[in-house]
């Protein structure tokens, strides 16, 4: 009897539309009919994933925050704090600079551990100010974030499947960018969508001629009843 490989799926540039923006609608079925654990992995606030598993109607296994939160179904792990972020950030808008999110700032209300950045703003004086704070500044293509060198999105797997007991030797991960490094790591099978950044490509076991959803629906046929 053959079975689906445990799924490891990136949000931004991994199941997004063609032009990058957006959920493309077409992930939707496959993912709520897929016959193994399916984890959301992202750098996004940890609300965001657990919205996408609520509306795709499939339970809710999350790394969020680049593993900084991270989510068994039954239990939330926080494996950073927010301090060290907020001062690096506090000390980037002194210096006369804005995190670019306009004032309710969304992206970085429910964030618990690091702060996000938007893209168009200055990313050296970031840098320099984390350094100094002993945190690090990645950029994911969405947004640059300002974090603790330690959290990883493949930790926050390896919790994941010990609580839900699934092997991440069987599991297929997707995704597009230096957060997903980890994840690929962490997995047996790993796929970079074509219009993943150096580190994802080089990373992964195998890089998709797809762009965004179209990659990551490539990798579901193939690896659909292969487990
Ligand atoms: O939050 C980001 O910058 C990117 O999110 P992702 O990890 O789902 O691609
Ligand atoms: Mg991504």
């Amino acid at each position: 009897m053959t079975a689906d490989p445990p799924l490891v799926l990136d949000i931004d540039g991994t199941l997004t539309r063609p032009d990058g923006w957006g959920i493309d609608p077409r992930i939707f079925d496959p993912i709520r009919e897929w016959e193994a654990p399916v984890v959301i992995a992202t750098g996004k606030a940890f609300p965001y994933p657990v919205a996408l598993c609520h509306f795709t109607g499939i339970p809710e296994l999350v790394v969020a925050e680049n593993g900084g939160v991270v989510y068994t179904g039954d239990d939330v792990f926080f494996t950073a704090d927010r301090e060290a972020a907020q001062a690096v950030t506090e000390e980037y808008r002194a210096a006369g600079y804005t995190l670019g999110w306009g004032t309710e700032d969304t992206v970085n209300r429910w964030r618990e551990t690091e702060i996000a950045i938007n893209l168009e703003q200055p990313i050296e004086p970031l840098r320099e100010i984390a350094a100094k704070h002993g945190l690090e500044v990645i950029d994911t293509g969405y947004a640059y974030h300002v974090k603790d060198t330690t959290p990883t999105k493949g930790d926050g797997l390896e919790t994941i499947a010990d609580h839900v007991s699934f092997d991440l030797e069987a599991a297929v991960a997707v995704g597009d960018s230096i957060n997903d490094v980890s994840s690929f790591d962490a997995v047996g099978r790993s796929f970079a969508v074509a219009n993943a950044d150096e580190m994802a490509k080089t990373a992964a076991d195998e890089v998709l001629e797809a762009t965004h959803a179209d990659g990551t629906l490539a990798v579901l046929e193939q690896v659909r009843g292969t487990a």
